[in-house]
């Protein structure tokens, strides 16, 4: 479903009240809640007020926390998905320590650890494989998570995390697969401002072509959200 709303701070209000129906549904259901986080900045509004407004409308204790992709540095560097989402959400948050799980570690490399992060969903996972909701950012060129135009890892339908050296940023990436992605109950995209304008356009409206515009292949079995300001949604 296409949410567009006059501004930024109402998008941003109605994906974070997406994510305290989704906690409380999953909670009730199998006691506990499995989320994946975006990086970038689109998500810090819905940050804000998962920590301030809605803080007492959710059970911190039971959320388990994943990313849908990284760069490939340690949670100090100012690049790190989980490092900026520690210090603008969990930080102030109850969520116990070991229920966070960065998809970066020290002294071992992108590719295997990769293969540990999946081991990992197997154990948390409800029936060691669905999300109940994976949060997504969408880049100007269309990319998702970190399946970026042209890259074969789009494709990629054995793993369900994935990592491999991207030329262009000089830097290894490690990401959710497609596959992974498209069995969560529900997935949230939110996208923000003119710059995005016509990437929405091309993933909602345009011509299939997957290759140029990866979030075309989010299809997810359960839901498919966006929470999108009216500038971004300016083309549709
Ligand atoms: O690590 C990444 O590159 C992000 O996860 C990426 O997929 C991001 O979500 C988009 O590029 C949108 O970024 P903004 O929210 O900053 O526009």
């Amino acid at each position: 479903m296409l949410n567009i709303y006059q501004t930024k701070e109402e998008a941003s209000r109605a994906a974070a009240r997406h994510f305290v129906e989704c906690a409380g549904l999953a909670i009730e259901k199998h006691g506990k809640f499995t989320v994946a986080l975006t990086g970038g900045s689109s998500p810090g509004g819905m940050y804000d007020l998962l920590t301030r407004e809605f803080i007492d409308q959710v059970d911190w204790g039971k959320i388990f926390v994943f990313w849908g992709d990284e760069r490939w540095v340690p949670l100090e560097d100012e690049r790190s998905n989980a490092g900026n989402a520690f210090k603008d959400f969990l930080d102030k948050v109850s969520i116990p320590k070991e229920q966070i799980f960065p998809m970066y570690k020290d002294g071992i490399s992108a590719e295997e650890y990769a293969k540990e992060y999946s081991a990992i969903l197997d154990q948390v996972l409800e029936d060691g494989k669905t999300f109940d909701l994976i949060f997504l950012g969408m880049g100007d060129d269309g990319h998702t998570a970190s399946l970026f135009p042209g890259e074969k890892v789009i494709h990629e339908k054995e793993k369900k995390v994935a990592a491999y050296f991207l030329e262009p940023q000089d830097m290894y990436r490690i990401t959710l697969t497609a596959p992974l992605i498209n069995s969560a109950k529900s997935v949230a995209f939110i996208a923000f401002g003119a710059k995005k304008a016509n990437a929405l356009y091309e993933v909602i409206k345009g011509e299939k072509n997957i290759e140029k515009y990866p979030s075309q292949i989010i299809a997810p079995a359960g839901e498919l959200m966006w929470y999108v300001d009216k500038e971004a949604a300016a083309k549709i």
